[in-house]
C-alpha cells in the first residue's frame, strides 16, 4: 500500500465544532464541568471526529507482535518464546486483550512483524514478516532503514484496513518480549532522561534485574549517543512492533482518526510519532496510566492525562481498551443528556429552561 510521506500535514481538529460541543456541555443539566473528562473526551472525539454525535461505537484494534535481539542481555523475567507463543494465544482467543476486545465488539487484528518463534500461517493474524527479531542494539542499529520503512509501513497498513472497516477510533497494542527495555532506551534518547530514572519491572523483574537493565539501557544509548533526530533514535533504539505503532499513529492523524493510546510502550512510540510529525499531536487520547516505572514521564513530556488509573502493566492494548466503555459512555451523556431548557431545570444565572 503506498502511504503519505512521514512529515505530510496531519488533519485540523475542527475547531468550530469544539467550540460547539464545548458550548452544548454547557447546557446540559449538570454543573458545568461536573462531568470532568469525560466532557473533554466527548468534546475531544466531536472535534476530531468533525460531528455534534462523536462516537466510540466501532473500535479496531492492532496489536503488533516483533521479537527483540536485546532480549539476549537478559532483560526480561520471561523467554523470547513466549512472543510467539501469545500471538497464538490472541487468535486462540485466551489472552487479555482477546477478552476485552471480544467484551467489546472490538476487532481484533494481530500483526506478526517478526518472531523468533514463529507460529506461520494463523487465522486472524497478518504475516508482515521483516526478521526474526530486530538487532541487539547494543552492538548497532536495531533496524536496516528498509527495515524501519517496513515496519512503519506496516503500522499505517493497519490504519488503512480499520478506516475502510469505518472505525471511530484506532488502538494499537504491543507484544514483545523484552520490549520495556527498547521502549525505554528510545524514550531515554528522546527526551533526555538517564536509564534509571525510567527504567522499571516489566514482567517482573526484581531490582537486581532493573539495575542491569539500566545498565544495558546506558550502553546502548552511548553508542547512539550520535543518532541525530527521532526517526533515526527510533531505527537505532526501537523495534519493528513500536516502529510500527509510531507509522499507524502518524497515518491516523494524516487521515483523521482518532487514536486511543495504552500503555508505557505506546505511550513511547506516540512520543516518537509526536517528535516525528507534531501535528499527531491532537488526534491522541490516552486510555491508562501503566504501573510501569517511566510511564508517567513520557506522559508528562506529551502533557497527557489518562483516563484511568487501574495499576495495569500488561500492554497487549488492555489499558486502551479498558477505557473504551468511559468513551461510550461520555459519549452517550453528550448525546442524549437533557439540556436545562428540555428538562425544565433553572441555570446557574436563575433562568428556568
Ligand atoms: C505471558 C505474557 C503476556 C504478555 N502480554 C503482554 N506482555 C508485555 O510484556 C512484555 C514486555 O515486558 P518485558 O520487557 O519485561 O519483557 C511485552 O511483550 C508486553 O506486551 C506480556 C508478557 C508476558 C510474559
Ligand atoms: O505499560 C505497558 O505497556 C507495559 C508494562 C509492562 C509490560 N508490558 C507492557
Amino acid at each position: 500500500m503506498n502511504h503519505q510521506p512521514l512529515r505530510a500535514a496531519c488533519m485540523q481538529p475542527d475547531a468550530a465544532m469544539e467550540a460547539v460541543a464545548r458550548a452544548h456541555q454547557t447546557r446540559l443539566t449538570k454543573p458545568p464541568g461536573s462531568l470532568g473528562r469525560l466532557e473533554d473526551a466527548a468534546v475531544q472525539l466531536a472535534a476530531l471526529q468533525r460531528t455534534a454525535r462523536p462516537r466510540a461505537g466501532r473500535v479496531w484494534i492492532s496489536v503488533f507482535a516483533a521479537d527483540h535481539g536485546v532480549a539476549d542481555e537478559g532483560v526480561s523475567a520471561f523467554p523470547q518464546v513466549v512472543t510467539g507463543e501469545m500471538v497464538r494465544n490472541f487468535v486462540a482467543g485466551g489472552a487479555a486483550i482477546s477478552v476485552l476486545a471480544r467484551e467489546l465488539g472490538a476487532r481484533l487484528e494481530v500483526v506478526n512483524l517478526g518472531l523468533v518463534n514463529d507460529p506461520g500461517e494463523l487465522d486472524g493474524v497478518r504475516r508482515a514478516v521483516i526478521a526474526a527479531a530486530s538487532d541487539n542494539f547494543c552492538n548497532g542499529p536495531a533496524m536496516t532503514p528498509a527495515q524501519l520503512q517496513a515496519a512503519l509501513a506496516a503500522g499505517a497498513d493497519s490504519v488503512a484496513v480499520a478506516l475502510a472497516d469505518g472505525s471511530d477510533l484506532f488502538i494499537g497494542g504491543e507484544m514483545g518480549i523484552a520490549n520495556t527495555t527498547t521502549a525505554t532506551a528510545l524514550a531515554c534518547a528522546l527526551l533526555g532522561l538517564p536509564p534509571e530514572r525510567l527504567a522499571g519491572a516489566g514482567t517482573g523483574l526484581d531490582a537486581a534485574g532493573i539495575r542491569h537493565k539500566a545498565s544495558v539501557v546506558a550502553r546502548a544509548l552511548q553508542r547512539h549517543a550520535g543518532a541525530g533526530d527521532a526517526l533515526e533514535q527510533l531505527r537505532c533504539l526501537g523495534g519493528f512492533e513500536i516502529a510500527a505503532l509510531a507509522g499507524a499513529f502518524i497515518a491516523a492523524a494524516q487521515a483523521g482518526l482518532p487514536v486511543l493510546v495504552d500503555g508505557y510502550i505506546t505511550t513511547v512510540a506516540a512520543l516518537a510519532a509526536v517528535r516525528i510529525n507534531p501535528g499527531v499531536r491532537p488526534w491522541l487520547l490516552f486510555g491508562h496510566r501503566s504501573r510501569e516505572r517511566g510511564h508517567d514521564a513520557v506522559l508528562a513530556a506529551l502533557q497527557a492525562e489518562p483516563l484511568l488509573d487501574l495499576g495495569m502493566r500488561l500492554g497487549e492494548a488492555s489499558g486502551a481498551a479498558g477505557a473504551v466503555p468511559l468513551l461510550r459512555l461520555a459519549c452517550a451523556l453528550h448525546a442524549t443528556m437533557a439540556t436545562f431548557e428540555q428538562a425544565g431545570v433553572s441555570d446557574a444565572t436563575g433562568a428556568r429552561g
